[in-house]
């Protein structure tokens, strides 16, 4: 991962009195899946809008592609695709027909159309028409859309926005593909650090217009660690039988509270040994930090994702 993609610099955007992005910098990588996490509002939207120039900034440097100024930029946006303002569906058109027609609205040819029905999970869809298309069929239609003119950087809106369980699992697999099969960058947006949390490799997460935080997937994992929970009115003696057992990486959390960071599969032998050594043990099992209490957390804990 060396060649940068994107690089935004400071960038303010203002709706009158009201600043939607407040010096924002942000750098994606080829081949990164930047998800930008922020509650409704936050001004994803809005800086989306501004990388794909179709508005304005009011401070701040963009570079993509290595290219800066109106001209370099221009040029640059040419190689990227975008889900934002999505390209309109023709209802009465099939998946295969909407891409034939975007393919002659781009100028590109048609001959790519199978492997992009393929790739979005449209190629069953046969002679069904776009209106009575689901909402996860019609977001993969209007992905399938944007790739048609190759682009090698896309940027998603709310990809994962009103879908079902398997639909998110679904979307998530597909954004996954366009990263390994085709080798592109993402750059993506969700209110929820959850439905991103399997298929971003960098998260930044936007609260009142301002990048408050980032970190990686793997930064991620670490912070949402898994540990087993044990509860116990007896934390002393419950202490004793873990150090007996070998076990180092623990913390007492409160008065009843111990979390186990290691032996993640034993909770059920551990529990014996609890048991035998008379501490009584009112709870114990295997959990993880919930990513949206991680959001929670990273925003002040003030507001719902
Ligand atoms: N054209 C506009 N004129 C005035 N205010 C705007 C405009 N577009 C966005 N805003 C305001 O800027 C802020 C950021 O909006 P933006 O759409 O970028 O947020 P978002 O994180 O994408 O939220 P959502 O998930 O609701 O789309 C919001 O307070 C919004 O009301």
């Amino acid at each position: 991962m060396s060649e940068t993609i994107l690089k935004a610099t400071n960038i303010s955007k203002v709706y009158g009195k009201h600043k939607a992005l407040d010096k924002v910098s942000v750098e994606i990588k080829r081949g990164m899946i930047y998800g930008l996490i922020g509650e409704n509002g936050a001004g994803k939207s809005s800086f989306m809008r501004v990388i794909m120039g179709l508005i304005s900034i009011d401070e701040g440097q963009i570079e993509l592609f290595g290219e800066s100024g109106a001209t370099g930029l221009q040029r640059a946006r040419r190689k990227m695709g975008q889900s934002i303002e999505t390209p309109a569906l023709y209802p009465e058109l099939t998946a295969r027909e909407n891409l034939r027609v975007q393919a002659a609205n781009g100028g590109v040819s048609e001959r790519e159309i199978d492997d992009l029905l393929r790739l979005m999970n449209l190629e069953n869809t046969g002679k069904k028409k776009a209106k009575n298309f689901s909402l996860g069929m019609r977001q993969r239609l209007a992905i399938a859309s944007a790739l048609i003119t190759h682009p090698e950087f896309l940027i998603l809106d709310e990809p994962t926005n009103g879908l079902d369980p398997s639909g998110i699992v679904e979307m998530r697999e597909i954004i996954g593909r366009l990263v390994t099969e085709r080798g592109m960058t993402v750059l993506l947006s969700s209110h929820l650090l959850d439905e991103l949390s399997q298929v971003a490799t960098h998260y930044g997460i936007l609260h009142h217009g301002k990048l408050i935080s980032e970190f990686s997937r793997e930064e991620l994992a670490d912070q949402t660690r898994q540990y087993i929970e044990l509860e116990t009115p007896e934390v002393q003696a419950a202490v004793v039988v873990l150090n007996e057992l070998g076990i180092r990486d623990y913390e007492v959390v409160s008065e009843r509270g111990i979390n186990i960071y290691e032996r993640l599969d034993d909770a059920a032998a551990i529990n014996r040994s609890l048991v035998l050594a008379d501490v009584d043990v009112t709870r114990i099992g295997a959990t993880r930090q919930k990513l949206e209490d991680y959001f929670l957390q990273l925003t002040g804990g003030t507001t719902h994702a």
